[in-house]
């Protein structure tokens, strides 16, 4: 049979979701010591593809991957036209709106807003009824507002170590964010069985890594 193939995103996912494919009895030795290949076929099963998460879709929408991994603010980014499969209870993280001590949420001016999200900030601003300005940008967004190129941004916290070593605050909550596994609808009809079992086995092996931090061990 041929091995499903996976892409996942590279970086903090990869890192994340690595543990809960070895617990679901996926062969990871390559990706643990991967250097700069980014085809990985350790376990016959699978072929693993590393990639950029916007990149996720575009493999997917093509059908050249059966199955990706990537976090749900690329999804939301990009408006996801696959079916959210499972769940995982990784890349937890969150949108919020954040500015510098001085800024006035009811300012009169036009808002410019800086993020690398800009789909999703209008969506947001949209949905307050606040017409804003949105500049995109790639990186080490919370500089925006402090160098002045913004009067705000949108970017995912986490521990909300970025926020508060650069004296920045939150102004309101966005979505949550979590690593999803998405599957291409075709290759579900196709390959019903290993994906359903790939997935059977992910969603246990997160119940368990998700279990196992709650309580300090295991459960079987
Ligand atoms: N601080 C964070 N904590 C937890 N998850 C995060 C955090 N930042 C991003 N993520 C999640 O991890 C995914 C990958 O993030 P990562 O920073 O590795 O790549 P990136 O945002 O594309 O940055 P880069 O351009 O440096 O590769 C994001 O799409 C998101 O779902
Ligand atoms: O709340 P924290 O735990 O501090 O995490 C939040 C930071 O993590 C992400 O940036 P990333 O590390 O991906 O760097 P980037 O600036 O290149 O996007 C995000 O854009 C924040 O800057």
């Amino acid at each position: 049979m041929k091995p499903i193939k996976i892409a996942l995103t590279k970086g903090r996912t990869e890192q994340q979701v690595i543990p809960l494919l070895e617990a679901s009895g996926i062969d990871c030795s390559g990706l643990r010591s991967k250097g700069r290949r980014l085809i990985f076929d350790d376990d016959p099963r699978y072929e693993i593809i590393l990639v950029k998460g916007p990149d996720v879709l575009t493999y997917l929408n093509s059908g050249s991957v059966q199955i990706g991994i990537v976090g749900s603010d690329v999804l939301d980014e990009q408006g996801n036209r696959q079916y959210a499969m499972l769940n995982l209870s990784v890349g937890k993280c969150r949108f919020v709106l954040a500015s510098t001590e001085d800024f006035d949420p009811q300012q009169q001016r036009r808002k410019i807003i800086a993020t690398k999200y800009p789909n999703i900030t209008k969506r947001y601003f949209q949905s307050i009824g606040e017409d804003v300005e949105i500049i995109k940008i790639e990186g080490s967004v919370e500089l925006a507002p402090l160098i002045g190129l913004a009067d705000a941004i949108v970017d995912i916290v986490e521990t909300g170590n970025t926020l508060k070593e650069n004296n920045l605050h939150v102004y309101a909550k966005l979505q949550p964010v979590n690593t999803k596994l998405v599957v291409n609808r075709l290759a579900l009809r196709q390959s019903q069985v290993p994906i359903k079992s790939l997935i059977t086995s992910l969603q246990t092996a997160d119940r368990q890594i998700k279990q196992f931090e709650m309580n300090g061990e295991w459960t079987r």
